[in-house]
């Protein structure tokens, strides 16, 4: 009998300020462990979307308790500012306007102020985080902050060009980095960064050469970006400025920035870019240094916390169409074909579950977030069997992280130090094998991986405006003074979220959600347990 894969708690999606694991360590912030994670699956059902820390805090019985979580809530999300350090730091009216003005025009006699244009964000602007009112906990994906399922507004903060900016856009040097694996839409949002901040008049703007890697490599120079470089950059998938794992420590890259005169950043990339950023951010206020850095989500994965989706992933579940129907073709053209495709995921079971869901071709899905048997009575290839016996052929669908637990272990780490995966679709592949031959069926597997074709794709036209709208909101925020922020979609308005908070653990499918329920009823598949 297989041992099951550890089931992970779908609904911790508002870790308490305390609870990361990042405090204290000089404002590093690490992305959540799996055994943290798993021992969150303790806490009772009503604290399901905190942290434990959270959950022991509030008192139900304090009439209250509303009104004190939502002032804790909204100093969790606000959004760390320059003048939090810089107390005095002077505002001044934004180079930003609808009305085109000519990116070279000096600003040597003051900045426009008197435009009649209401376009602008009012920093008091606030988007509704949460929209559904559950009225039970056992509501399907059900995130409640009481045992009641009290409705509780949480509101974060509204993305947008402000009035007033805090740097002078001749005094800006501005560098772009994009870091871990490549997704598609990196260069749509390289593209708009640039065209932003040269609207706003600022002519020093740098691409740092693959990832966090170009600032302590010498052998890497950083590469001069303007409109005309990076006009047609979106018409082909990668990153113009390469990516990379690993890289120097905070400290040394702090002082690259020092050195090279930056004092703003944009940071291109997930999780651990981010942690990365962060701790960035901390640092240069350590030093009290007066420098921006704003991050840009980026991962196929889709494991960012509390966005409706991050740039990419739709279109790494379109790309994923053409392999799953590939998979379909050859399995159902075969004397019982089984068709065996694995996608992305290295924690999050997203791609592998939409893209199942958008193709209505595949029989079995299988995401790191569910438990499964291979073997047994209900394990997957006994339904395999199944299937060819009714409907002649199938075709199965896996993440990458799914079934890990039926792998050799390596302690592998890659130089970012995410432990390295094995293939669970050569497993399935070989295990099918094996099963179909011991029992005496004949079986025609083929298997499929196009993991890489599908993030070095170009990105579709919903992720490029995605990224449009990300790159322009991720300078707004830089201008407008936020540091240590990420940009967002969130119930389809845009947001500036404080770091943390998006990268306390990834993001991962819940299988009490309506989403995987629909999954389900899609492939026809029952509970592998
Ligand atoms: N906890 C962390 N603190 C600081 N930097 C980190 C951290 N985790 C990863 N990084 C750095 O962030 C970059 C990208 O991380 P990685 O995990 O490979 O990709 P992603 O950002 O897509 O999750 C790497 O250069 C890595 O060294
Ligand atoms: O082979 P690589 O470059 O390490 O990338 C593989 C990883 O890329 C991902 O798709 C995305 O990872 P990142 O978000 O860290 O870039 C993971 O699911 C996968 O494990
Ligand atoms: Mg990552």
């Amino acid at each position: 009998m297989d041992s099951l894969s550890p089931a992970i708690t779908p609904k911790l999606v508002l870790p308490a300020k305390g609870a990361h694991s990042s405090h204290g360590l000089s404002g590093l912030v690490l992305p959540i462990s799996r055994p943290r994670l798993n021992r969150f699956k303790k806490i009772g059902v009503h604290a399901i979307n905190k942290a434990p820390a959270a959950a022991a805090a509030i008192d139900y019985s304090d009439p209250d308790w509303k009104s004190k979580f939502q002032k804790e809530f909204e100093s969790r999300f606000n959004i760390p500012h320059i003048t939090d350090v810089f107390e005095d730091a002077v505002p001044m009216p934004s180079t930003f306007c609808l009305r085109m003005r000519s990116p070279t025009e000096e600003f040597a006699d003051g900045y426009p102020s008197d435009e009649k244009w209401h376009g602008y964000i009012n920093n008091n602007d606030r988007v509704l985080l949460k929209v559904i009112h559950y009225s039970s906990p056992t509501s399907a994906g059900a995130e409640c902050i009481d045992p009641d399922c009290t409705w509780v507004e949480q509101w974060v903060h509204r993305a947008g060009p402000r009035e007033k900016i805090y740097f002078k856009p001749e005094e800006v040097k501005a560098a772009i980095v994009t870091c871990g694996g490549l997704c598609p839409g990196l260069n749509d949002v390289i593209r708009q960064i640039v065209i932003t901040l040269e609207i706003y008049g600022v002519k020093k703007i740098v691409g740092i050469p693959f990832g966090y890697r170009g600032f302590s490599d010498k052998e890497l120079n950083e590469m001069l970006l303007s409109r005309k470089v990076v006009q047609n950059i979106h018409l082909s998938g990668g990153s113009l400025l390469g990516v990379s794992r690993g890289g120097p420590t905070i400290s040394e890259l702090v002082d690259s920035m020092e050195e090279r005169g930056i004092n703003m950043l944009f940071v291109l990339g997930g999780n651990g870019t981010h942690a990365g950023a962060n701790a960035i951010h901390q640092e240069c206020r350590k030093r009290r240094l007066k420098v921006a850095v704003v991050g840009v989500p980026k991962t196929i994965d889709n494991d960012i916390l509390l966005m409706d989706k991050t740039f990419g992933f739709d279109t790494a579940v379109e790309e994923a169409q053409r392999a799953i129907n590939s998979a379909y073709i050859e399995a159902h053209s075969a004397y019982h074909g089984i068709g065996v495709v694995k996608l992305m995921g290295r924690s999050s079971g997203y791609i592998a579950m939409h893209a199942s869901l958008a193709s209505g071709q595949i029989d079995i899905c299988l995401i790191p977030e569910v438990p499964f048997h291979l073997h047994g009575p209900h394990g997957v290839l006994r339904h395999l069997k199944y299937l060819l016996e009714t409907k002649g052929s199938a075709v199965v669908c896996v993440a990458e992280g799914a079934g890990q637990n039926f792998l050799q272990r390596t302690n592998a780490t890659d130089a970012s130090g995410n432990i390295v995966l094995g293939d669970i679709g050569v497993h399935i592949q070989q295990e099918t094998k094996k099963y179909f031959k011991e029992i005496g069926i004949p079986a025609d597997v083929k298997y499929i991986d196009p993991t890489y074709m599908i993030r070095a794709c170009r990105a579709n036209a919903s992720d490029g405006i995605l990224c449009t709208v990300l790159g322009q909101n991720a300078v707004h925020g830089a201008f407008a003074g936020y540091s240590g922020i990420t940009v967002g979609i969130c119930n389809t308005h845009y947001v500036y979220l404080p770091i943390p908070e998006v990268i306390s653990y990834p993001r991962v499918v819940d299988p009490n959600s309506r989403m995987w329920h629909r999954c389900l009823t899609s492939t026809g598949q029952p509970d592998f347990v």
